[in-house]
Parts: C-alpha cells; sequence; structure tokens
C-alpha cells in the first residue's frame, strides 16, 4: 500500500490525524493552489501534493520545518525558487513535470537533502551548486534531455543510487564509477557510446571492469550494427542478404529456402555489419524474441510483383503484419522497406505500389496512436480515473514511441547494380546520427585483443566444427593468445560483451549451458532448427533406415511420430534423438558423437537442446500423456511444486504446430452462461507466438493439462479452467473462464488459479514492451453487452485489498451483480492475496512461483 494513503485515507480524519502527526496528505486532489490553512501550519513535516495540477507553490517557504516534500505529476514549468527556503528538507521529489532548467543557488542552502527525483522533466542540465549536496544518496534524472553527464554530480560522494536511463548521454565519466561507491545504477535508453550499452547492460561490475582497462589505455572506436531481415516467405531476403555478404548476385534456388534463421558477417567500409536473416514461416515466429532485439536495422523485404495496390489483405500479409509485431516488439525501430521484383513489374508499378506501401504504413501507425490516444482520453474522463493512473501513464510512454520507417527502396534482387546501391543506402542509414546514435562503440584495446583471439580460437583445426566450447577450455585457449596477464573475470565480462553484439552465444543464465560457450551462433541456429521447422513432418519420414536402425526405431514408429505430432503437435523423446542424430550426420562433423550426448542429455538430465527450448518457451515436457491425473494435489503460489519421476518416455509438445483438433472443447464441455470469466484486451493484438508461450509457461505449472492451437485447459485440484485466445482486428483477447463455484468459500482459490495465469501473462507481455492490454470482466446479465474495468494492479497491493464494495451496478441493464462473480473479492480471510509472484519456470515439475509475502 502507498504510504500516503496509509497516513491519511479520509478528509475527515486527516485534519485532527494531521496535525499530531505533522503529516499532510494532498495528493490526488487536483489542486490548483496550495490551500492556505496548510499553508499557515509551520510545523508541517511532511507535505504530499502528488498527482495535482499546480502551476507554482507560492507560499510554501512558510513552512520552515518541512523534510519531505512531495510535488511530482503536476504542471510545474519552473523549478520553484522557494524551495531554497526549506533548508531541513531532506526529500524532494519533483518527478513527471515539465521543468527545463534549474537555477543556481537552491541546493547550497538545502544541506539535509538525501533524496532528489527529478525524472521525467525537460531539463538538459543541472546547476553546478548540486554537488554541494553532501548528504544525498539517491538521485533519479531518468526521462530527461541530458546530453552530456552533469559534472556536478561527481563532487557528491555520498551518493548510492543513481538514475539516468533515457536520456541522450553518449559517454560517462569514469570517476562515477571508480570513485563514488554507488550501489544502484541505471543507465537504459541512452545514446551510449563510452562505454556501450553492451557493457552497460552488464551492471555497474561491469562498468568498472571497461574503466578499470581505461585508466592506462585510450579507448579504440568500432563501429557495429545489427541488421535483421524480415518479411513474407519468398519475399527475397536470403537473395539480398547472401547478396551484400558475397559481392555478387546469389541466385537462391527454391528447395534452399530458409530454416530458422541465417547468420553472417560482413564489412562496408569501416562498419561492421551482422546480417540475421529471417525465415519467412510463421512456425519460426516463437523464436524471434529470443533473436530480435533494439538498437537494429530491420530490412523488411517486400515481393513488389507480388504486391497489389488495391488489396488491404496483401498489404497486412506482406508488410503490415511485420510492422505490427514490430512496433509491439521494439516500439523505436528503424525500418527499411526494401522492395524486390522489381524487374517482374511494368513500368510506373514500382513507383505506384511504393507510394501504396509507404501510404498505408503511415495509415497503420496513424491508427495506432489514435487508438492510444482514445485509450488514454477513455480512461482519463472515467469518475474513477485515478485507478487507472498507472496505465494511463504507460499508454502515455507508448504513444511518444514511433517505429521509424523509411521510404521503400526498389531492387531487382538479382541484378548486383541494384544490390551496391542498396549496399550505398545502408551504409548512408546507418551512419545517420539521429537514426543510429549508438553505431560508434569506444572500447579498451583488449577488447579488441580478445575477439581476435576467440576468432582466431574459432579458426583453429582443433576447435570442433560446430564451435561448441567448455567456458574454462575457451578461457584458457584464449589467455594462450593473449600476451597481457588477463583475470578470469576480465575475460568473462568481454565475453558477455561479445555476446551482446551477437558475435558469440553464452547464455550463463541457463543452468545446463553456464560453461558453455557458442562460438558460431549459426550453430546454435541449426541446433534450433533440428526441431523447430515448417517441414519438421517430411524431416521425419526423410530420415535413412540406418540412423532408425541405431535407435531402435522402425518405419512403423516414423508414422506413429508423424501421426502425433500432426494430432497433438508433441515429438517423442526418441524421435528428437533420431532427428538429432540424423541432422548431426547430414553436417559431416568430426566428433558427433559426444556433441550428441551433450545435446540430447544423460539419463533424466535434459540436454544443451532442449534446455534452450524450454528456457525460451518454444516446447514443454510431459511425461504421460494418456494418464495425467485430474486430482493432482493443488498448487499455491509460494509452495514448491513437484512431480514424481515416472520412468514412461518424455514428450514435448510443440504448441507452435498445433492445429484445432477437438480435445480442448470436448474435455471443457462447452461454455456455461454462469462460468466466472474474465477477458484480456490487446491492444494492437496479441503477438505471433504470445499465446503458444502462454501455454508452455501455464502448463508447466498445471500438470493436468490440455492443448489446442487457441485454446488450452488447466486442471487444479479438480478444477477446470479453460484459456482461450481470439485474435481479430479491434477484438484480440485472451478469455479466462472457470465454473462458477458451488461454495462462495471456493471463490478465493478460483481467483487464485486465474490470477496465477494472469500474472505469467503480465510477466510474458514485458517482452512486448510496445504491447497495451487491460483486464475487464463481462457484466453476469445474459444479453448485457457490458464489461467491468480491473483496476490497476498496484504491485505493493493485494488486488484482494482494492477491492472494497460488495456490489456492483451495471451501467447497461441495470442490474446489481455480486462482485465476488467480476473481481477478486476475497469471501473468507485472505489465504493466498495476490502480489504479483516471481515466476520460476524451468523444466516441466520443478516450475514455481514465489509469491513476495
Ligand atoms: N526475378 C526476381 N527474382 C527474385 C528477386 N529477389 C529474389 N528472387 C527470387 O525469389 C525467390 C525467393 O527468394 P529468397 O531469397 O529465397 O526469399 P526469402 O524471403 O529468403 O524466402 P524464405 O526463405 O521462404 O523466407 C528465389 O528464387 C530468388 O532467386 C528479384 O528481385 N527478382
Amino acid at each position: 500500500m502507498n504510504p500516503w494513503k496509509q497516513i491519511v485515507s479520509n478528509s475527515e480524519s486527516k485534519s485532527k490525524e494531521m496535525l499530531h502527526l505533522k503529516q499532510i496528505d494532498l495528493s490526488l486532489r487536483r489542486l490548483k493552489v496550495i490551500p492556505s490553512d496548510i499553508l499557515l501550519d509551520t510545523k508541517i513535516q511532511t507535505l504530499n501534493l502528488d498527482r495535482n495540477k499546480l502551476k507554482g507553490v507560492s507560499g510554501i517557504c512558510h513552512l520552515q520545518e518541512l523534510k519531505i516534500l512531495i510535488l511530482s505529476k503536476n504542471e510545474l514549468t519552473d523549478f520553484p525558487m522557494e524551495i531554497q527556503s526549506l533548508i531541513h528538507l531532506e526529500k524532494l521529489e519533483l518527478n513527471q513535470n515539465k521543468i527545463q532548467t534549474i537555477p543556481t543557488g537552491i541546493f547550497p542552502n538545502l544541506n539535509d537533502l538525501k533524496h532528489l527525483k527529478l525524472n521525467n522533466n525537460r531539463l538538459s542540465k543541472l546547476p553546478m551548486d548540486l554537488g554541494s549536496c553532501s548528504k544525498l544518496q539517491y538521485l533519479n534524472i531518468s526521462h530527461n534531455l541530458f546530453t552530456d553527464f552533469p559534472e556536478c554530480i561527481l563532487e557528491i560522494k555520498s551518493l548510492k543510487e543513481v538514475y539516468l536511463e533515457n536520456n541522450k548521454l553518449r559517454k560517462l565519466p569514469a570517476e562515477l564509477f571508480l570513485g563514488l561507491s554507488l550501489k544502484k545504477f541505471k543507465v537504459s535508453c541512452n545514446h551510449l557510446r563510452e562505454p556501450p550499452d553492451e557493457v552497460c547492460v552488464g551492471g555497474l561490475k561491469q562498468i568498472r571492469s571497461y574503466f578499470l582497462q581505461l585508466q592506462e589505455t585510450q579507448a579504440k572506436e568500432e563501429k557495429r550494427v545489427k541488421v535483421i531481415f524480415i518479411g513474407a516467405s519468398m519475399a527475397g531476403k536470403t537473395t539480398v542478404s547472401r547478396s551484400l555478404t558475397q559481392g555478387h548476385t546469389v541466385p537462391v534456388p527454391l528447395k534452399e529456402r530458409t530454416v530458422g534463421i541465417e547468420i553472417s558477417e560482413f564489412h562496408i567500409q569501416d562498419v561492421t555489419f551482422l546480417f540475421w536473416d529471417f525465415a519467412g514461416h510463421l512456425e519460426y515466429y516463437v523464436t524471434h524474441h529470443v533473436f530480435i532485439t533494439p538498437y537494429a536495422l530491420v530490412i523488411l523485404v517486400v515481393n513488389l510483383h507480388r504486391y497489389q495496390v488495391a488489396d488491404e489483405q496483401i498489404f497486412m500479409d506482406l508488410v503490415g503484419f511485420w510492422i505490427k509485431n514490430l512496433f509491439m516488439r521494439v516500439p523505436n525501430s528503424v525500418v527499411l522497406t526494401v522492395g524486390t521484383h522489381m524487374d517482374l513489374c511494368q513500368p510506373g508499378e514500382v513507383e505506384e505500389k511504393c507510394k501504396d506501401i509507404e501510404e498505408r504504413i503511415y495509415r497503420l501507425l496513424d491508427e495506432h496512436k489514435a487508438n492510444l490516444t482514445h485509450f488514454i482520453n477513455n480512461l482519463e474522463e472515467r469518475q474513477d480515473s485515478e485507478l487507472y493512473l498507472e496505465q494511463t501513464d504507460k499508454l502515455r510512454e507508448l504513444s511518444n514511441c514511433t517505429v521509424n520507417v523509411l521510404n521503400v527502396f526498389p531492387i531487382n534482387g538479382t541484378n548486383y547494380n541494384d544490390i551496391e546501391k542498396l549496399q550505398n543506402h545502408i551504409l548512408n542509414t546507418v551512419c545517420k546520427e539521429e537514426l543510429f546514435p549508438n553505431i560508434i562503440k569506444m572500447l579498451p584495446p583488449i577488447y579488441k585483443v580478445v575477439e581476435n583471439a576467440i576468432i582466431e580460437v574459432k579458426q583453429n583445426e582443433e576447435t570442433p566444427q560446430h564451435g561448441i566450447m567448455d567456458l574454462d577450455h575457451l578461457l584458457s585457449e584464449v589467455m594462450l593468445k593473449t600476451t597481457s596477464d588477463l583475470s578470469k573475470n576480465l575475460l568473462k565480462d568481454i565475453l558477455r560483451y561479445l555476446h551482446r553484439i551477437g558475435l558469440i552465444v553464452w547464455y550463463e543464465e541457463i543452468k545446463p549451458l553456464l560453461n558453455t560457450v557458442f562460438l558460431k551462433p549459426s550453430f546454435l541456429i541449426t541446433v534450433f532448427k533440428i526441431l523447430v521447422r515448417h517441414d519438421l513432418y517430411n524431416q521425419l519420414w526423410s530420415i535413412p533406415a540406418e540412423v532408425l536402425i541405431s535407435e531402435r526405431a522402425f518405419k512403423r514408429d516414423v508414422l506413429k511420430w508423424q501421426e502425433m505430432l500432426q494430432s497433438k503437435a508433441m515429438i517423442r523423446f526418441q524421435a528428437i534423438r533420431v532427428l538429432v542424430k540424423h541432422q548431426l550426420e547430414t553436417l559431416c562433423l568430426q566428433d558427433t558423437e559426444e556433441l550428441f550426448h551433450d545435446l540430447i542429455g544423460h539419463g533424466t538430465q535434459n540436454g544443451k537442446l532442449l534446455s534452450l527450448l524450454m528456457h525460451f518457451q518454444i516446447c514443454m515436457s510431459v511425461r504421460n500423456v494418456k494418464k495425467l491425473n485430474p486430482r493432482a494435489p493443488e498448487f499455491f503460489p509460494g509452495n514448491q511444486w513437484s512431480v514424481k519421476d515416472s520412468h514412461k518416455e518424455m514428450c514435448y509438445p510443440f504448441p507452435n504446430y498445433l492445429k484445432n483438433f477437438m480435445e480442448v472443447t470436448e474435455r471443457w464441455g462447452g461454455d456455461h452462461h454462469e462460468d466466472i470469466h474474465i477477458r484480456v484486451y490487446f491492444s494492437p493484438l496479441i503477438p505471433e507466438g504470445f499465446f503458444q508461450r502462454l501455454m508452455v509457461m501455464a502448463c508447466s505449472f498445471y500438470s493436468t493439462h490440455w492443448i489446442e492451437k487457441d485454446n488450452f485447459l488447466l486442471v487444479n485440484n479438480g478444477k477446470p479452467l479453460l484459456v482461450k485466445q481470439f485474435n481479430q482486428r479491434a477484438d484480440s483477447y485472451l478469455e479466462i473462464r472457470s465454473r462458477k463455484p458451488k461454495r462462495s468459500n471456493d471463490f478465493q482459490s478460483l481467483w487464485d488459479f486465474k490470477l496465477t495465469i494472469l500474472s505469467i501473462a503480465e510477466k510474458l507481455c514485458k517482452e512486448w514492451p510496445g504491447l497495451f492490454y487491460y483486464i475487464r470482466s463481462p457484466c453476469r446479465t445474459i444479453g448485457c453487452p457490458d464489461e467491468f474495468e480491473w483496476p490497476d494492479m498496484d504491485e505493493t497491493e493485494s488486488i484482494y485489498d482494492m477491492i472494497k464494495e460488495d456490489f456492483k451496478t451495471c451501467e447497461t441493464c441495470c442490474n446489481t451483480v455480486n462482485m465476488e462473480l467480476l473481481l477478486p473479492k476475497a469471501t473468507g480471510h485472505a489465504k493466498d492475496p495476490f502480489l504479483p509472484p516471481t515466476i520460476h519456470v524451468t523444466n516441466y515439475g520443478v516450475a514455481s512461483i514465489v509469491s513476495h509475502q
């Protein structure tokens, strides 16, 4: 609960209590001036004026005893000069105003100031005399317009926490990390070159290690950019990316369709490009969250011959779908649309189509913006608008983001002159400061030395061709190749940097892969492609007899596997072994035996392949598909939950291959009008791959489950819960449905069940920063279309505590509905109040939710 709300909760009790406590809460009052009676009470120590409409704070200088002053979310454009008189001030919050400058002469008077919040203003400078605040421990200047680091910060030796995110900083001073003893530091979303973002995301430890290296040497400049090729199947992505990297036109035969992703490195002048060519098939979209990252140039390839001017559907398939998904995933990305097959177009057709594509993209982005504005207005106009403040803020932030779409660049992908023109265009684009401020990376020379040593190790004859290496082995090899005396920790920090720029892959967060480095990221993709491929069904059939025999399988088994894949999207472990073995044989690698065991695992231990796929929520594992126990023990957030080991063969459902068969529908037995259901609406859409991953995570928690393409059914303590997705334009939502409990006491466990699914969905949504969602409960009256909106779920407050009323009246049908049918309204004692739990999804049976109680 917000501490301010705890202090004073209603106006009647306010005066007496406040006079005693000297703490005044006047937040959310729509105040334009501070009430005069407050200004007369000179003994006030705490004044909270959060979320009002103040343009000034005239008279505040009288409150000489003030220690805490909260003026966040007001309409201040000037820094209030009177604050200089508040010499006992310890905490000052002026965030979310419109302040542009802070004059000098204020901070030298605030000798006791410990906490200063100035985020979300329009500041580009801090006054030099801020340095005199020798007790300041917390400083937040994130979401402002700083281009240069304010030097005065370096003088404040007491600082423990500094927040600088979302500015335009290019360089951080070494003294900040080597001189001060910071404990918390955030700097994401800047234009950093020194140190580059890829170092900063590693946190204080890695930034310190970076600057320690620069104490004796000068940083060297490197220009690097990741280029992501996306677009529908057969658009020409591989043709363009291969022609660019190989320096001549490369015809791609039809049978060589991209499977998964292709990666290649390529140089134009002094810029290093890392090309990631994504296959157009939807089956691969579930893997895109692993690889589509911010700060990349996105090349959207469109076949102009296929494109039709007046056809909205074809625009959505070839262009709109990708732009929408990018907006959700990387809301600030730069997109260059390349139109291919212009040689097959008639004169005049190319110009007309390019213009049409550009206009429709802008319309799509405008529509998205208008949608957001509409939501913001709706929430703000509500009488209970204060219940939706977080949502409104998030929407506002989103409406400031935009995908930067460049004009369409038409080419004939089979003509090298055109490829050369495109090459120059790409170079000019990435060198544009305003589009790619992060292309330049200033690095200590040792980073390059280590990079070169790794490339040498990679090319060494003794290194396995697949480039998978044990971490310790790699570290000792690199140490041998570099003359300088490198510490293991520094080497690991440099490896982390090389992982983030995409040169190597080291997933240290995945336990079974902690000691594994993929020197060739493309091999990692090859590994993914063994099981995530559009032609998996045919792949199974093409496995040669000798591979089958070596795994004690027969052609008849293959038929069973194919049937299982088609009807249940399930792959048996034996089939996985066979597929991996076959794939490794076709790659003609040495050491296949060892690699095979590494990828597949030993005994019940998952190998690298399944660990990777499960970590990225692409598949899950189940033991005994037929005998799932509908009376499995009840699951509670906070309890460790496990399933006994069985000796049955494991099976792996891959929800991306699911079709709409009827198993879930049959088990559920149709909707009842009494069902308790809620809807989670998504704008602009439910992202591709979202539902499948939600399914994987949810089914990892609830062992009794059934899955279909757009539905899944979970059972907990004998009670079923159905989750369905509906994904149509302006009507994209998840429905979470359960039967109405017979006893009133059972409502809470049912709401707990729903809240767990909601918290999983919420966690997933964070991976799509451009995605907005809200939750509604439909009115209970048959035929009434109205829905009740859920309030913002405050991270610190249980939703059960937020719902105070027992009944709600529908504005449309005027019926009164019992609240426990609509929202989590605890009837008895709140057993498991909902605090968004931390979710640990590892493997089937060891998944757990830890709630913060
Ligand atoms: N005539 C003509 N053919 C092209 C052009 N660009 C690509 N192609 C051909 O179009 C076909 C598909 O090209 P790819 O590069 O494989 O397409 P892709 O987008 O990578 O397709 P996926 O791998 O399915 O995602 C190939 O046969 C290319 O040779 C072009 O500009 N003109």
